[in-house]
């Protein structure tokens, strides 16, 4: 595994999760673009976004891609990174991006699960399971467009792994 792994996905369909095991199975490194910049300005992305914004935000998520982004890595990204033109084009070009797909149903119910709000403050102000089919389906063709790979992240974690697993090798062998 050479060429850094960019997981990307809708909030909660485990791209922060998957990283993480994927890089202890395969013994690489793992970082995620929110515990990145929050480490970097020292604060939530909660408090971020009150204080400059999604705008700023979104300049400090691309900083965060190209800072972390090396060889053997495994990069958990967050959920909006994909609205960037920049961002896609950047990951496609550096990197495997494996898209973490699962339907609106099952994200709702791992957010309203495990919210944590301090990293995923509302994105249109409305109730949870109104927002995610709606951000859902405005980015659904830009996931898909930025992805080398589509993967079912409705499964249990292992399987996930596995499907994740399998895309590379078939990606190595051609
Ligand atoms: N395959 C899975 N099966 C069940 N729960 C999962 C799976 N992947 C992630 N989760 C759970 O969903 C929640 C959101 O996962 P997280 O990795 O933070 O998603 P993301 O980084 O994509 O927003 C967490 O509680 C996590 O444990
Ligand atoms: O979907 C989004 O726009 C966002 C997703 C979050 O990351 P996760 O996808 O890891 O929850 C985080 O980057 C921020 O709250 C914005
Ligand atoms: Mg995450």
């Amino acid at each position: 595994m050479t060429l850094p792994i960019f997981l990307i996905g809708a909030r909660g369909c485990g791209k922060t999760t998957v990283g993480h095991a994927l890089s202890q199975l395969h013994v690489c490194q793992f970082v995620d673009t929110d515990h990145w910049l929050q480490e970097q300005a020292q604060m939530t992305v909660a408090q971020l976004v009150s204080k400059e914004g999604w705008h700023g935000f979104r300049a400090r998520e691309t900083e965060a891609l190209e800072a972390v982004t090396a060889p053997a890595r495994v990069v958990a990204t967050g959920g909006g990174i994909i609205l960037s033109e920049y961002n896609r084009k950047f990951m496609r070009e550096q990197g495997v991006v494996i898209y973490l797909s699962a339907p609106v149903s099952v994200l709702v119910d791992r957010l309203e699960a495990y919210p944590k709000e301090s990293q995923r403050p509302t994105l249109t102000g409305k109730p949870i399971r109104e927002e995610v089919g709606e951000i859902l389906a405005g980015r659904e063709a830009l996931y898909r467009e930025a992805a080398h790979h589509v993967v079912n992240a409705a499964q249990d974690l292992d399987l996930v792994i596995a499907e994740i697993q399998t895309a590379l090798r078939l990606a190595r062998a051609s």
